[in-house]
């Protein structure tokens, strides 16, 4: 007899936080539009966002947005919340490396990563906001800090680099999307993203070209728009995510995504790969395929900047 899969809730309560900025409105429109495992959708930030929730409000379906303001409405629009989006930068950040964010965020996360613990502590978390491979670490300590065990609950975002090599490598070969196998594998950082080519007959060089391409499309979109960084793009990755990790929890069975995850698969605490997203979050990380040799040493060269980078946010704790 066919198995029927039952599937739990499909109405979850979800807050983006940053939800004013460039990323966190563009995000939010694609959710209030595609998500149906949505019912709420919470926008928090420090600029009233109640403007932008009214907008979104005159989208007709199921789910209904509130705005809410940080610090005051922090409460309220944490409550009961299933999954976190963070898309927060700190305004005051001046320079533009992923790691030159890090001082103005750690400690704006540190306080919502508190806040979670409060209002929220068995919610998933996810990191658009950068340097995801220090804020994610730092997000889990926040919450061991405060008694809650996040290690499988919190993942920082790196679909926008697979589906960036997923649309490169189709457009090269003129294959469809959904043929490609190539991912990609590390961090979300210039030398830990670590694409692994797997389809067309690419040479070495080319080979190389393409996953330097890769690694340098975040800055490139920041130059051609000059000096803004992603918005659209990441809209569909953190969507994308959003939707593998509430179908997770919805009970799908065979939900597998990549994500930058609290992980033994390699010498570093951290790192990205596909994994299967359930009900308790986090629950299976895949082995690591068969690797040529050159795809060995790129990895084995990510290894240093990701352990250097995780440790950047957890002593973050010890230094403050
Ligand atoms: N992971 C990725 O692939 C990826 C891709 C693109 C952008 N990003 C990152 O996403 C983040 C957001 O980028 P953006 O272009 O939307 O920036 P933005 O400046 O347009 O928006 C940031 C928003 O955060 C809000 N904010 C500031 N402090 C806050 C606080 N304490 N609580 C709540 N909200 C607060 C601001 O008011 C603003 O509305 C950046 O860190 C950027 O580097 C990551
Ligand atoms: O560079 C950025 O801040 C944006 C983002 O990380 C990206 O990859 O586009």
């Amino acid at each position: 007899m066919r198995k029927v899969l039952k599937l739990l809730n499909s109405s979850f309560k979800v807050a983006v936080i940053g939800a004013h900025g460039g990323v966190g409105q563009s995000t939010s429109l694609l959710l209030k539009c595609n998500c149906n495992l949505i019912s709420k959708l919470n926008l928090l930030d420090i600029v009233d966002p109640k403007g932008i929730a009214l907008d979104l409000s005159h989208i007709p379906n199921k789910c209904k947005v509130r705005g809410f303001v940080v610090p005051d409405e922090v409460e309220e629009g944490l409550t009961g919340v299933d999954f976190v989006l963070f898309c927060l930068e700190n305004g005051k950040i001046t320079g533009h490396t992923r790691s030159s964010l890090f001082y103005g965020n750690a400690p704006l996360v540190e306080e919502h990563m508190n806040s979670i613990a409060k209002y929220c502590p068995s919610a998933m978390v996810a990191f658009i906001t950068n340097p995801v491979n220090s804020l994610a670490p730092l997000a889990v300590q926040a919450l061991a800090n405060n008694g809650v065990d996040g290690s499988r609950r919190v993942v920082g975002v790196t679909t926008l680099d697979l589906i960036r090599t997923i649309s490169f490598v189709s457009d090269m070969l003129d294959i469809e999307p959904s043929e490609v196998t190539s991912t990609v594998l590390g961090g979300h950082s210039g030398e830990t993203i670590t694409a692994i080519i797997r389809d067309g007959n690419f040479n070495e060089s080319e080979t190389a070209d393409l996953c330097e391409k890769i690694s340098d499309a975040g800055f490139d979109v920041y130059r051609a728009r000059n000096n803004v960084s992603s918005t659209l793009g990441i809209a569909a990755a953190g969507f994308r995510i959003t939707q593998s990790i509430l179908s997770g929890l919805n009970g799908d069975p065979n939900v597998v995504d990549t994500a930058f995850v609290k992980s033994n698969l390699t010498r570093t605490s951290y790192f990205s790969s596909p994994v299967r997203f359930g009900k308790e979050g986090v629950e299976e990380i895949f082995p690591l395929p068969k690797f040529t040799k050159s795809q060995e040493e790129m990895l084995e060269k990510s290894f240093q900047y990701i352990e250097q980078e995780i440790q950047t946010g957890l002593d973050y704790f010890s230094k403050s």
